[in-house]
């Protein structure tokens, strides 16, 4: 059985991503807003593209963390920003959902999600996500690293130099790999698991335009920036 061991250069490599990660947090919690009070559809996609913009910038600012990054060319930077960023959004998403909170309170949030707007073909594929990713309880050094594994994807539109970014994403799943083997010795599929989920947020993040344009409302506005990434 071969001994499983992080280096001192991925310790520091995982403590740099995920001091990142916790720091690039969207500032007011989507969650307790939810909580509070039942919006409108529309007052409900206002909320989703306020935070999902908010999400972008931290976004943006987070992968200026990931070592390397800056050193890959820069209009593949922007391929790979402009790649992530809904499959990003969702994991995110995903990670809010799945936070531990006050008894009942999930319950409520997944009603108000439910009730949101969103037109009823994407909620399910939406919550058989956001369920299984919280069965996987990951620990925050898991959830920056899948993360960042999920920005440097070398197959994104217009990348040139995938092999640049390959040799990123390599680098960063090793890191993942052995930290799954460590955090869940009673699981050695758990790491396999974990990249599964990435197939199921490639194949809920297809659908994006169809999801933001089918909300159940006249009239959707974005701003710039997600018209920009959100292909809208
Ligand atoms: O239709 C959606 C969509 C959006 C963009 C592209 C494709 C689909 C689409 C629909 C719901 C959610 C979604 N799933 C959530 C899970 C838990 C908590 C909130 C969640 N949200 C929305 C949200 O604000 N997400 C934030 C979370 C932080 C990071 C930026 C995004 C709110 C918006 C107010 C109404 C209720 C849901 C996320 C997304």
């Amino acid at each position: 059985k071969e001994k499983v061991e992080i280096t001192k250069e991925q310790q520091a490599l995982m403590k740099i991503i995920t001091d990142a990660y916790n720091r690039h947090q969207i500032p007011q919690d989507v969650a307790k807003k939810l909580l509070q009070d039942q919006y409108s559809a529309e007052e409900n996609f206002l909320l989703l593209t306020e935070m999902a913009t908010s999400q972008v910038q931290v976004l943006v600012e987070f992968t200026k963390n990931i070592p390397g990054f800056l050193s890959l060319d820069r209009e593949d930077q922007i391929a790979l920003l402009k790649g992530s960023a809904v499959e990003a959004m969702f994991l995110r998403s995903a990670q809010v959902f799945s936070r531990k909170m006050p008894s009942g309170h999930t319950e409520v949030l997944e009603e108000r999600i439910r009730k949101s707007g969103i037109s009823e073909e994407f909620i399910t594929p939406m919550f058989n996500f956001y369920k299984s990713i919280g069965e996987l309880h990951m620990v925050q050094e898991e959830q920056a690293l899948l993360t960042t594994v999920t920005i440097l994807t070398p197959d994104r539109p217009y990348v040139k130099d995938q092999q640049a970014v390959e040799r990123l994403q390599e680098t960063m799943l090793d890191v993942l790999r052995k930290l799954c083997v460590l955090q869940h010795p009673q699981e050695p599929q758990y790491f396999a698991r974990l990249l599964g989920r990435l197939t199921e947020l490639r194949t809920l993040s297809h659908y994006h335009t169809e999801m933001l344009v089918s909300w159940r409302m006249n009239d959707h506005k974005f701003t710039p920036l997600l018209c920009e990434i959100w292909d809208v």
